[in-house]
């Protein structure tokens, strides 16, 4: 039997209070086993980073319970990694002194040799040993976005939670980045947290991909299993019919929602009982009256 790390129970999260309030996420029941690869897709702004920030406990449930293998999540921990979209590296540190800021916390009585032993390794599994003592100014957005990647999986978390981490890149370096991740994280066997709104990269890299419906009140949909054999290879996406069968059921269902949120959305205004007046009658108001 699969083992739930992390559980969302009849969750509700919005923000402000009165008229300025806003109903983010609505009754979110999500069960994430041990050891998979989940990836959760949603149109911008229907409250992603809200349903992650549950989890890295950066933010507390109005109502309902977020559990980390069985506890209720109280703030945030190194046993649940968390990648950005926008790098959250400390600028005045080279790349080396960012991924030993997060080994320090997590490995505290570590020696000299075993701490810098562990850094480099991850800089070079992102390889980015060539920009050991270079800081994130002198980066590519790509090589950021590395050194995040080493710097969240350095902790060794049991969950790796990402919010969008590859959203602002070039489709290549996103491409490289999407296999890095998948290798370190099929070698380590840890679970993973994808939150993208890109189907195809949740299809490559996810083992089931649920969509996030669009807020205000945003539920889970349904979950659509991805099983597609690993190591996945991308270029295989568009003619492997698995991938093709999943990609089309989840976008047709995203399409369905977006459908259905617009017409919810375009409200009907009665316009009032008018005639028009045209030039050339009487009561037109230039017109003399002959
Ligand atoms: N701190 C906050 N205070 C008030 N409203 C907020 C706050 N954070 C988010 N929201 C609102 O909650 C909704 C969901 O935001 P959230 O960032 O979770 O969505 P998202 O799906 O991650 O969006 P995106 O894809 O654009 O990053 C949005 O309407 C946003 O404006």
């Amino acid at each position: 039997m699969t083992n739930i790390i992390a559980e969302f129970k009849g969750v509700h999260k919005g923000y402000g209070s009165g008229a300025n309030r806003t109903e983010v996420l609505q009754d979110i029941n999500l069960s994430i086993r041990e050891g998979e690869f989940l990836a959760i897709v949603g149109f911008t702004g229907s409250g992603k980073t809200t349903l992650i920030n549950l989890l890295t406990g950066l933010l507390q449930p109005d109502e309902g319970e977020v559990l980390f293998k069985g506890a209720p999540i109280k703030g945030p921990g190194h046993e649940r990694g968390v990648i950005f979209q926008n790098y959250s590296l400390l600028p005045w540190l080279t790349v080396y002194q960012n991924v030993a800021l997060a080994v320090d916390e997590v490995y505290p009585n570590w020696s000299k040799e075993e701490r810098d032993q562990h850094i480099r390794k991850f800089v070079e599994m992102v390889n980015l040993s060539p920009a050991l003592n270079k800081r994130p100014a002198e980066l590519s957005g790509g090589m950021r976005q590395r050194v995040a990647v080493a710097r969240a999986l350095s902790m060794d978390p049991e969950l790796l939670l990402m919010d969008e981490p590859l959203g602002a890149l070039d489709a290549l370096t996103r491409g490289n980045l999407q296999t890095e991740i998948l290798k370190i994280w099929s070698a380590n066997q840890r679970t993973a947290l994808l939150i993208t709104n890109d189907v195809d990269e949740g299809i490559l890299m996810a083992d089931r991909i649920i969509p996030l419906r669009p807020g205000p009140n945003a539920t889970l949909g349904p979950e659509f299993i991805i099983d597609v054999e690993r190591p996945r290879d991308k270029t295989q996406l568009n003619d492997h019919p698995e991938f093709k069968k999943v990609r089309n059921e989840v976008m047709s269902y995203l399409m369905d929602l977006g459908d259905a949120s617009k017409l919810q959305q375009s409200k009907t205004y009665e316009l009032p009982d008018l005639q028009p007046i045209m030039p050339g009658t009487r009561s037109f108001p230039f017109m003399k009256a002959g």
